[in-house]
This record gives structure tokens, C-alpha cells and sequence, in this order.
């Protein structure tokens, strides 16, 4: 190992050095400036990528037919000569290492697996492909089944690890999917699929690192603490620039957390809202009762109602967004009132009266008509002093006001009345009713995003930049490609392309990397969508996260079995064909990684409950400690629950317990253990927080609590139970629900 871990000291030297040359470098033209910042990022990010893999750089071996070995490995690396002399993990040359089975060896004769400790090898585990002397048992489906074993027994951390060197054909086969089009991962509890769809986000960013650079990958997983869970999986990739986020903070400038109660979670996350905002941003163009009347100056300015009424329909049917409808809505009233102006004028002024009775004065007296003399330029002039007055910007406001979405959406939501007269028939409207100045909850997120569909920005002034921008695009393309050329990079291939680094460079901010522009702008598209338990995004949810993905390039994660939310999904087909329109296509993994059979027997119980006709699937590991159920304690139940916990933290020597409580009992069984975090070695969640985690020991408390919550009950207990890697408990009061009564039950005294 050593003369990899040699070739991998001096790829560190040469980016270290490349970074120093760059710092030491002073002055020059502006252009010099960027192109020096966009090598020194470029270095600085291939650094990091090679100080990432230092753990278990190499970790495989396969052995062909013919006498090759290749060496398979978390990056890719070539000697002196330029021969490849390790294989990265992504690159088609790996793929046998993935794919080969007893039954199905495609050209190997062997494959190793290497365990490193520091940089030696400390331990291997051979699969001869020897198909003459195989038995039927040997015949089996797991690759690197030792190596996988010893992998799944290893303790839990707290934050999920990568898993290139055990990654199984099923998930392979959703790792490499090609890029183009909607890809459903389905598969049970455990079966990989976060992993797998993590894995995939560094497949595709080396495989398709062109056009994933520029446009950026995003990750949407349930919630802030998950989000810390799976966080290092692709920084230990190397990979460092997919933006990670939650439903609750798609929307920039809101991080919502809170979440609804059931009923409105429902109702806010049904495609019918659409018709609500649309309705309630209608009831915000108005047309006053009669004429509008504006003061000004002690003239009184009048624009027919009937005026009024047609400014609103010109405005409305350029079908242009509100806020930039205004404009022209804003330009058009304003000429009316110049007119109205005129015509208050003429009328104050009485000829007759100046003529004071003089016959001659009356006689020269014409009627006079100065709204006809009128011409746009007068028009415009007047336009821009009346805009200067208060009073016409009130009157303006109050007809076709400037919104931004958390206007509209939470006026509407404080107001019964709006609410009552855009609701579609049948909508439980009276569920959204909240106070003025809530907080906003992650089911408002997706409606302040429609909102701001509707309701535009005025970007004019950006969209001016961005044309001169562009104009100096080309010029920039060129010199970066010089750059790169006269540095010798281009040559090398250690370097983004010209264009790319030309693009992070571009000015709307020089330091700013694809996924940090990515994460602050709401329209941006992007190359990649990975949504991770996406059963429970709502159908509000999916037009949000559709909208930043205009190429449908996704990679949708979830179980439909495990569906927690009540607006969540019953089907894929349901809520991806009204974008899909049957485009996408289902991988199914059915091996579970994590939950032994003795509870996974258990939980498949709970799943038949609910819905018979799903498989649960299948476990690879057994024989850990039988789970249990206890009783607790009439009075003070949850006394107990500390050396409840104490005796599993002492039965599994080293490893984690996670308490998933019932949302009634969350708050005071989290008063026990105070210090509980996802690093910590006890943890107390919701089923709802607990989606996606998982522990070594689980502790399940009210269980009753957790049926009972929702309609949903049947789902969240089955998520309960299949958090844990080794050791279930489940503590109830009074009967235990017949559902569990597969496990053994003991008694507190
Ligand atoms: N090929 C593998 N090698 C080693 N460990 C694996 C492999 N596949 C999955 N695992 C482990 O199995 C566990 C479950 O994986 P993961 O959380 O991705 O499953 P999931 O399908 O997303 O589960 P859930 O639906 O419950 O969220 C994790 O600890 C993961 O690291």
C-alpha cells in the first residue's frame, strides 16, 4: 500500500505547492486577479479531495482471467508514467468490482477486499470465482459478504459513513443510472437507500462533472437533524460542492421549522392551494367601490370606476407577474390622474368669473379643453411629479399593491373572510386559520414559493448586469483557457474546464462556488434533484422542488410504506406523473442493511397490518438479542426509562440508544435525558425526527401514543421499530397493542 499512499503524498505536494505559487503571485490586470483565484480554488478544493481520502484509500482488488490486477480505490491515481494505478471507486473500469457474483463472476477469477488501518493492510477477504467448485450454498447474492458483515456489526457514530468498498449490484445499479430523466428508488427500511442515493450524487458529479459544476446538485432530506446525519457522507467522498437542504428552508430567506397540525398539513399541502394563493394575490387588485377620488393640493382627482376596472383587466392580461405588472399598471393609472389633474384644474378655473362681467373678456372666453392638448411627453412629466406624492402612492398601493410572499401568504392566513372566498368547494379552509405574525411552518414554505411564482421580482437591474456580464464572457473564456493552457493543467486534467472556471468567476461573485450561489437563489436550476424520503413530501412540496429542476433530472428516494405525513404520498405514480407524465422509472432494493431478522419479524407484523400485500424486506444480518417488550410502572411510567437505558447502553458495550417516543410524550421523557443529541450517547426523538436515523439500541416509548397519533399510526410505529441495528425495546403502558404481540414482555417492578 505504501507506494499508492506515495503517489497520493506527492499529488498532496504538487496542489500544495501549485496553491503556494498562486498566493505568492501579487498584482497585475483585474482578469489576472480572477484567473489566480479560480487555480487557487480549483487547488485548494483538489486538496481537500486529497486529504479526504486518506482513510482506506485503496480497498479492492480484482483479478482477471488473463493475470491483470487492478486496484480499485476512492480516487483515481496514475504513476510517473502515466499509468493508471488506481481505479477510482466511479469509473467504469470499477464496475466488476460492484457487479461480479458467484453465479455471474463477468471475467473475474477474484476479488479482495483490503481493510487498512492507518496505511497498512491489516486484513483480507477473498471471493474466488470458481464456478466448477462452487456449491449451491456458496452461490450466493452478497458481494464481499465478509466485508459487508464486518462493516454492518461495526458500532454506530452518530453520522452516516460512506460505504464505498461493500456497495451491493442492487445499489450499484442506482449508483451508476445514467443522468437523464426520473429515477425512483424504492425500497423498505435499511435497505440502503439514502447511502445509495448519496453515492449516486458523487457518481453523477464525476461522471457528468461538466455540466454538474455549473448548474449544482441538490439533496432534500426531512429534516435539520438527518440533514447533519448523512453530512459527511459526500465530503468523505471528496465531493463538497451538493447543496443539502430541507422542504422547511427551500424558500431563501425562511427557515421553517415548525410543523402543522395534521388536519393543516393536509389542506396546505394539496395542489389545490394554487387556487388559493392565485385567488387570495385577486383579492389584492382591487377596483375601488365608486370613482377613485385622490387630494391633492385641494383639487379633487377622479378616475371612473369604469376606468379603474379596465386598467385592472390591460394589467392583468400582459399575464406577466404581479410585481411586474404593477408597472404598467402603475404607469397607466398615473397617466389617468395626470388627466384627472387637467381636468380638475379646467374645472377651477371660471373664465366667466375672471371676465368679472367685462363683455368683451367674455366674449374671448372659449371653453377651454387642456386635457386634449395633452401629449405623452406632458403625460410623462406629470406622471413623475404625481408619482412623488403620497397620496397618489397611497391610492396606487391600495389597487395593485407591491407584495412580496410572506405578505400574501400571511395576511391570507390570518384572514378568515380571504380565506373563505378563494377556497376551492371542499377544502377544510377553517384548518389554516392562524394568528397574524406566526411562525412559519414547513407546510407554508412551499406555499410562499408559489406565491413568489405569482407574484414575480422585479429584476430588470439583474437582468441588465447579466447582459453585460455575458459580453464579457467570451473574453473571459479565452483567457481562462490560457490560463490553463500556460500553466500546463489543461494537459494534467487535474483542472475544471475553461468554461466552468470562467462561470464560478463570472461577477456576480468572484469567491462564490456553484452550490454557494445555488443555495441563496431561488430560481436557480439545477443539474440534479435528489429527494431522500420523498413519501413525504406533498403535492405542494413537489411543485417547489420541480420548479428548481426544469431538466426533471432526479433521483426520488423514499417507501411509500414509511409515509408519516398525512399530505404525504400514497403512490409515486400520484405525485410524479403530473410532471413525469410516466416518465420515471422504479429500482427496487429489497436487502436490509441495518435491521436484524429477529426485529424485522416484528416490524414485518406492523407492516402487514397496515398494508398486507408489501414485502418487508429481507435482512442479512441475525441472531442478535431477541427484542422485548416492557411494561412500565402504573405510576410515574416513565421513572424507569433512565436504567431501562443504562442497561442497554451496558449491553451494547459501545454504541448509541435512540428513545423514539409518541409526539405526547416526547417532552418529558426528553426531560430524563437532557444531553441527547445525535452524538451523544442517548438520543430522544419523534418518529417523525427519527425518519431516516438510526441506533444501535432503540428504546420505543408509547407505542399507543405513536398508533394513535394519526391515520398515519400504523406507518410511524413500523418506522420506530426499524431504527434499531442490534437491540429493540418497546416500554408501554397498560396492554400492549396486539400488533407487537410477537414480543416477549417483561414487567417493571
Ligand atoms: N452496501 C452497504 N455496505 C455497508 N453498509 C451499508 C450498505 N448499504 C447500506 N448500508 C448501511 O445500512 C444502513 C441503512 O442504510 P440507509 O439509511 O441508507 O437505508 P434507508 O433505505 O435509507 O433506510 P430508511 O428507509 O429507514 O431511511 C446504514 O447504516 C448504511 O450505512
Amino acid at each position: 500500500m505504501s507506494w499508492l499512499y506515495g503517489l497520493l503524498d506527492l499529488a498532496r505536494e504538487r496542489a500544495q505547492t501549485a496553491l503556494r505559487q498562486v498566493y505568492t503571485l501579487r498584482g497585475g490586470t483585474r482578469q489576472a486577479m480572477v484567473e489566480r483565484e479560480a487555480l487557487a480554488s480549483e487547488q485548494a478544493r483538489r486538496l481537500a479531495q486529497l486529504n479526504a481520502v486518506e482513510r482506506g484509500l485503496c480497498f479492492g482488488r480484482i483479478d482477471d482471467g488473463s493475470g491483470v490486477s487492478s486496484y480499485i480505490g476512492r480516487i483515481g491515481l496514475r504513476d510517473e508514467r502515466h499509468e493508471s494505478v488506481l481505479i477510482d471507486w466511479r469509473a467504469p473500469a470499477a464496475r466488476p468490482f460492484y457487479v461480479a457474483t458467484a453465479t455471474d463472476p463477468g471475467g473475474l477469477v477474484r476479488r479482495r477486499h483490503l481493510h487498512l488501518k492507518d496505511r497498512r493492510v491489516v486484513a483480507i477477504d477473498d471471493e474466488v470465482f470458481d464456478l466448477e467448485r462452487m456449491s449451491e450454498g456458496e452461490r450466493r447474492t452478497l458481494v464481499g459478504e465478509a466485508a459487508l458483515l464486518a462493516a454492518l456489526r461495526r458500532g454506530r457514530t452518530g453520522r452516516m459513513g460512506d460505504v464505498v468498498a461493500t456497495i451491493q449490484t442492487e445499489q450499484d445499479r442506482v449508483i451508476r443510472a445514467g443522468l437523464q430523466g426520473a429515477l425512483v428508488v424504492q425500497g423498505g427500511p435499511g435497505t440502503g437507500k439514502t447511502v445509495a442515493a448519496l453515492h449516486r450524487a458523487a457518481y453523477l458529479l464525476y461522471t457528468h462533472r461538466d455540466t454538474l459544476e455549473r448548474r449544482g446538485v441538490l439533496v432534500v432530506g426531512p429534516n435539520a437533524m438527518f440533514l447533519r446525519y448523512i453530512g459527511q457522507v459526500l465530503p468523505s467522498l471528496g465531493e463538497t460542492q451538493v447543496v443539502l437542504t430541507t422542504v422547511g428552508e427551500m424558500f431563501p430567506g425562511v427557515r421553517a421549522v415548525a410543523a402543522d397540525p395534521p388536519q393543516a398539513a393536509v389542506v396546505k399541502g394539496d395542489v389545490r392551494m394554487t387556487e388559493v394563493v392565485a385567488g387570495a394575490l385577486e383579492l389584492r387588485r382591487r377596483v375601488p367601490d365608486g370613482d377613485l377620488v385622490v387630494e391633492l393640493d385641494g383639487l379633487a382627482l377622479r378616475v371612473p370606476h369604469a376606468v379603474c376596472a379596465s386598467l385592472r383587466e390591460r394589467a392583468r392580461a400582459v399575464r406577466l407577474p404581479h410585481n411586474m405588472a404593477r408597472k404598467l399598471f402603475v404607469t397607466e393609472l398615473l397617466k389617468e390622474l395626470a388627466r384627472a389633474e387637467t381636468r380638475a384644474l379646467e374645472e377651477s378655473l371660471h373664465i366667466e368669473d375672471l371676465a368679472n362681467g367685462d363683455p368683451e373678456l367674455e366674449e374671448l372666453a372659449q371653453p377651454l379643453d387642456l386635457e386634449a392638448d395633452l401629449d405623452e411627453l406632458d403625460l410623462e412629466l406629470a406622471s413623475q411629479r404625481l408619482w412623488g406624492e403620497p397620496a397618489v402612492r397611497r391610492a396606487v398601493d391600495a389597487l395593485w399593491p407591491e407584495l412580496t410572499p410572506q405578505q400574501l401568504v400571511g395576511d391570507l392566513l390570518a384572514d378568515p373572510g380571504a380565506l373563505w372566498s378563494v377556497a376551492p368547494p371542499g377544502l377544510d379552509w377553517p384548518s389554516l386559520v392562524r394568528p397574524a405574525g406566526s411562525p412559519w411552518t414547513v407546510g407554508d414554505v412551499p406555499l410562499l414559493d408559489e406565491a413568489a411564482e405569482l407574484l414575480g421580482e422585479d429584476d430588470s437591474a439583474r437582468r441588465a448586469a447579466g447582459r453585460a456580464a455575458r459580453a464579457e464572457q467570451d473574453e473571459r473564456l479565452l483567457f481562462a483557457d490560457e490560463v490553463l493552457q500556460s500553466t500546463g493543467v489543461a494537459e494534467e486534467g487535474v483542472f475544471a474546464r475553461a468554461d466552468v472556471l470562467s462561470e464560478r468567476h463570472a461577477d456576480d461573485g468572484a469567491e462564490l462556488t456553484t452550490a454557494d450561489r445555488a443555495a441563496v437563489d431561488r430560481g436557480w436550476a439545477y443539474g440534479h434533484v435528489i429527494v431522500d424520503e420523498a413519501q413525504e413530501l406533498s403535492a405542494m412540496a413537489w411543485r417547489m422542488v420541480m420548479r428548481r429542476v426544469p431538466a426533471k433530472s432526479l433521483t426520488v428516494v423514499g417507501d411509500i410504506a414509511q409515509t408519516g405525513s398525512a399530505a404525504g404520498a400514497r403512490s409515486w405514480g400520484e405525485v410524479l406523473d403530473p410532471y413525469l407524465e410516466g416518465r420515471w422509472r422504479v429500482e427496487h432494493l429489497k436487502v436490509n442493511y441495518r435491521t436484524p431478522v429477529e426485529i424485522m419479524d416484528v416490524a414485518a407484523d406492523v407492516l402487514r397490518s397496515f398494508d398486507p400485500a408489501q414485502e418487508p424486506p429481507e435482512s442479512v444480518r441475525s441472531g442478535e438479542a431477541a427484542p422485548r417488550a416492557v411494561r412500565l410502572p402504573a405510576a410515574a411510567p416513565f421513572s424507569v426509562l433512565p436504567d431501562l437505558v443504562a442497561g442497554e447502553l451496558a449491553a451494547l458495550g459501545e454504541g448509541r440508544v435512540g428513545v423514539v417516543t409518541s409526539d405526547a410524550a416526547r417532552e418529558e421523557v426528553g426531560r430524563l435525558f437532557p444531553a441527547a443529541d445525535l452524538d451523544a450517547p442517548v438520543a430522544v426523538l419523534t418518529v417523525t425526527q427519527a425518519k431516516g436515523l438510526e441506533f444501535d439500541a432503540v428504546v420505543v416509548v408509547d407505542p399507543a401514543g405513536i398508533l394513535g397519533r394519526s391515520p398515519m399510526g400504523g406507518r410511524d410505529l413500523y418506522v420506530a421499530v426499524t431504527r434499531a441495528t442490534r437491540r429493540l425495546t418497546v416500554a408501554y403502558e397498560g396492554e400492549l397493542p396486539p400488533v407487537l404481540s410477537r414480543l416477549a414482555t417483561e414487567s417493571t417492578t
